[in-house]
C-alpha cells in the first residue's frame, strides 16, 4: 500500500487530483490540498474560470436529479397504481385496520398516545412481535403490556414500503389538518392515505381493497362498529368522523315480549339475504323500520344486538346536531357503505307536524329530559343504567333548538332520489304521534315496532338474566326459611351456603316469581328495574323481597316530580309557555300511576342503613319486613 494514503490527508490529496484530473478542476487539489488560502495571486488567476466551471458541474447535477426525478416519475405513470383513501369513507378504515393488523406500520417510531376508550384509533401493539392490535394484557415475564391502558397510535406520515402478494406497494399518509373556524366551528380537511402499487394489474388494487374489506368484517365481528358525526364536514368524505367500538350484545339479552326480537332479527336478515329478488322485482332495496315507546325499554339496545347478530356496522346521527341540515343529511347517508345501518335517533325531536315551540321549526331541547316527560306523559322513565338523564333533568327549564332539518329533507334521504341502496334505516322515537304520517307510510318506515314498559314475564327474564345460578353464591337467608334469615340477621352474619345446582336454580326460580309478582305489569321500563337490580346485584334474595318497598318508592317519586311539574307549569313554566305557545300536554298528574294513593306515600327512611345509598336502604327494608 502506498504510504502516503496511510494518513486521510494522504486520501484527501489522491481524491482531489482525480477530481481534478477528471474535471480539471484545479480549484478541488486548492480546497482538498488546503491549498485555498494559500495560493498566490499568480495561481488563483484561474479561480474565475474555475468558479464558472463550479457553476456548470452544479447546474449539470441538478438537471441530472431532475431528469432522474422524471425518470422515476415516468416509471411510476406507467408501471405503478396509485389509490387515495380519505377519512371518513369507510375504506379509508378497511386499509388503516388492514395495515394495522398486517403489522406495516410496526416500523413506525412517531406515535401518539391516547388513554384506552371505547373510541377507535388502531394502535398498535408495542413489546409483543404478534403485532396484534389490542386486547392482550400481559407480557411473557407477567409485566402489565402499557397497551392495556393506552393506545399506540403510528402517526403514518413516513412513507412504508411493503411486499403485498408478488406486489410492492408504498403507502403514505397526510393527517387532517384544521383550515380554520367555521360558522358551525373547526374546519376540517381530511387525513389522506396515497397507496401505490408497483403493478400494472388494475385488479390488483381491488383484489387488495377486498381482502381489506374482508379482514376488516372478520376482526369486527366480536364487536359493534359505531360511527357518528361530531362535527360537521366542508370536504368530501369526512362525514362519519368518530368512530367507536362497542362489545357486541347478545340478542338474547334483549327481553321483550314473546317471539319480538327474533322477528325483528329474521326480518332483517331476509332483508339482506334477498338483494337479488328485490332487484329483480324493481323494488328499492332497502328497509325502513320505527321503534317506538317509552324510554328505557330497549329500542336502541336492540339495533346494537341485531347490528352485533347480522355483522353490520350502525351509521348513527342526531337530526338535532346544530350543523345536521338536509345537505348534510344527504351528505352523510350517501357515505353510507351497502349493508348498513343507518339510525336516527328520538326522530320526533327534529321536527314535528305540530309546532311545539312557536313555529319555524323550533323545538324543544330533549336533552334536558323535559321535553320527553312532556311529550310521553311517561314520568320518570328512562331510569336506571341510562335513562338517568330524565329524571335529573327533569327540573331543568327547555332550551330553544333550531332544528335545521326539513321534513322534505329527511323523505329525500329515505327514498328519494338521493336514498342508497341496501341500507336498514332504523329511526326511534318515544313519541310516534308527533311524526307526520309522510314519514310513517310503507316504502319509508315499513315495520312500526311497538315497545311497552315491562311485564311481569319480562321482569322475571331480567332477574334471571341477573342472577344466573352459575355465577350466584346463595346464602342462608336466600333458601326462603325465615327461622335462618333471622338467626343470619340477629347474629349480623351472611353466611354463604353450598347447595347443589339443582337446588340453587330451583330456589332462583322461585326467588325470580318473588320478583316478578312484586312489579306491576306495564308500570315501569327495564331500564328502570335494571336500576334498580344492579344496586343488589350480588343478593338475588334482596331484590325480590326489596322489590315491593322499590316500586312503593318509585311511585311516591314520579308523584313528587309530578307536582314539580304542575308547579312548574303553573309558575315559571306557565309564563314560559304563553310566552311562546306550548302545547297544552295535559295533566301530567295523570299520567302517573293513577292507583297511587296518598297513603302509599310513607317516607322511606330504612333505619339500619344510614351508610348506604337509598336503593340499597329499600333492599334492607325488604329484608327486615320479610324477617320481622
Ligand atoms: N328490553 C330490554 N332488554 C334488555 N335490556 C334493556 C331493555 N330495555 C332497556 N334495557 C336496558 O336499559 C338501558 C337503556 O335501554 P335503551 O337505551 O335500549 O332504551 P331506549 O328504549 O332506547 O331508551 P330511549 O328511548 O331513552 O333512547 C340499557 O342499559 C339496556 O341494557
Amino acid at each position: 500500500m502506498d504510504a502516503g494514503l496511510s494518513t486521510p490527508t494522504g486520501w484527501a490529496s489522491l481524491f482531489s487530483n482525480t477530481l481534478s484530473r477528471i474535471m480539471g478542476f484545479s480549484i478541488f487539489a486548492s480546497i482538498f490540498n488546503g491549498g485555498w488560502a494559500s495560493n498566490t495571486p499568480s495561481a488563483s488567476g484561474g479561480y474565475v474560470f474555475d468558479s464558472a466551471r463550479l457553476l456548470i458541474l452544479g447546474t449539470v447535477l441538478e438537471a441530472g436529479r431532475r431528469f432522474f426525478q422524471w425518470l422515476v416519475e415516468r416509471f411510476r405513470l406507467q408501471y405503478s397504481i396509485t389509490a387515495q383513501f380519505t377519512e371518513g369513507d369507510p375504506a379509508f378504515e378497511w386499509i388503516v385496520m388492514y395495515m394495522t393488523e398486517k403489522n406495516i406500520w410496526k416500523r413506525s417510531r412517531d406515535f401518539r398516545i391516547n388513554a384506552k376508550s371505547s373510541i377507535r384509533r388502531w394502535g398498535i401493539r408495542v413489546g409483543a412481535d404478534s403485532g396484534e392490535t389490542d386486547n392482550k394484557s400481559k407480557l411473557a415475564d407477567g409485566k402489565k403490556d402499557a397497551s392495556e391502558h393506552v393506545d399506540l397510535v403510528p402517526t403514518y406520515e413516513l412513507p412504508h414500503l411493503f411486499k403485498w402478494r408478488s406486489v410492492w406497494i408504498e403507502t403514505k399518509r397526510s393527517t387532517s389538518v384544521v383550515n380554520g373556524q367555521t360558522p358551525f366551528g373547526l374546519g376540517f380537511s381530511p387525513g389522506v392515505i396515497y397507496l401505490t402499487m408497483y403493478t400494472l394489474d388494475i385488479n390488483a388494487l381491488q383484489e387488495f381493497i377486498e381482502e381489506a374489506r374482508v379482514c376488516y368484517v372478520e376482526l369486527g365481528r366480536a364487536s359493534v362498529i359505531l360511527h357518528t358525526a361530531s362535527q360537521p364536514n366542508f370536504g368530501p368524505g369526512f362525514v362519519w368522523n368518530c368512530v367507536k367500538r362497542k362489545l357486541r350484545r347478545p340478542i338474547s339479552s334483549i327481553i321483550l315480549e314473546d317471539g319480538m326480537i327474533e322477528s325483528i332479527v329474521a326480518d332483517a336478515r331476509e332483508f339482506i339475504e334477498m338483494e337479488n329478488w328485490y332487484i329483480d322485482a324493481g323494488i328499492p332495496h332497502r328497509r325502513g323500520y320505527l321503534l317506538h315507546g317509552p324510554p328505557g325499554t330497549g329500542k336502541t339496545s336492540t339495533i346494537h344486538a341485531l347490528a352485533g347478530e347480522l355483522g353490520l356496522e350502525i351509521f348513527s346521527l342526531s337530526l338535532s346536531a346544530g350543523f345536521v341540515d338536509d345537505a348534510f343529511l344527504q351528505q352523510a347517508a350517501s357515505s353510507i357503505p351497502k349493508k348498513a345501518i343507518l339510525l336516527i335517533e328520538d326522530i320526533d325531536c327534529a321536527f314535528s307536524t305540530t309546532p311545539r315551540l312557536g313555529s319555524g321549526g323550533f323545538g324543544l331541547d330533549t336533552d334536558s329530559g323535559f321535553g320527553q316527560a312532556l311529550g310521553t306523559g311517561f314520568v320518570g322513565g328512562g331510569g336506571g343504567a341510562s335513562g338517568g338523564g330524565a329524571s335529573a333533568g327533569m327540573l331543568a327549564m327547555p332550551r330553544l333548538r333550531r332544528s335545521s332539518v326539513t321534513l322534505s329533507g329527511l323523505l329525500n334521504v329515505i327514498d328519494g332520489i338521493g336514498s342508497e341502496e341496501g341500507i336498514l334505516f332504523f329511526a326511534t322515537t318515544n313519541c310516534i304521534e308527533r311524526l307526520d304520517p309522510a314519514l310513517l307510510r310503507p316504502g319509508r318506515i315499513d315495520r312500526k315496532i311497538q315497545y311497552r314498559l315491562t311485564t311481569k314475564a319480562q321482569a322475571a327474564s331480567l332477574f334471571s338474566r341477573f342472577f344466573p345460578a352459575a355465577h350466584v353464591t346463595l346464602r342462608r337467608e336466600d333458601l326462603g326459611d325465615e327461622k335462618l334469615a333471622l338467626e343470619d340477621w340477629n347474629t349480623g352474619s351472611r353466611q354463604e351456603v353450598d347447595c347443589t345446582k339443582e337446588v340453587k336454580e330451583a330456589r332462583l326460580a322461585a326467588l325470580g316469581k318473588e320478583f316478578a309478582d312484586n312489579i306491576p305489569n306495564y308500570e315501569f321500563s327495564t331500564a328502570e328495574l335494571q336500576g334498580f337490580l344492579l344496586s343488589c346485584k350480588r343478593e338475588p334474595g334482596n331484590a325480590a323481597r326489596g322489590a315491593k318497598l322499590w316500586v312503593d318508592q318509585e311511585r311516591h317519586d314520579r308523584r313528587e316530580k309530578a307536582m314539580m311539574m304542575r308547579r312548574m307549569r303553573d309558575g315559571e313554566a306557565g309564563s314560559f309557555q304563553g310566552a311562546s305557545g306550548l302545547q297544552d300536554v295535559g295533566d301530567p298528574l295523570a299520567s302517573v300511576g293513577a292507583s297511587v294513593e296518598a297513603s302509599d306515600l310513607i317516607p322511606l327512611t330504612p333505619p339500619h342503613t344510614p351508610s348506604l345509598g337509598l336503593k340499597e336502604g329499600i333492599q334492607c327494608r325488604g329484608l327486615e319486613g320479610a324477617i320481622q
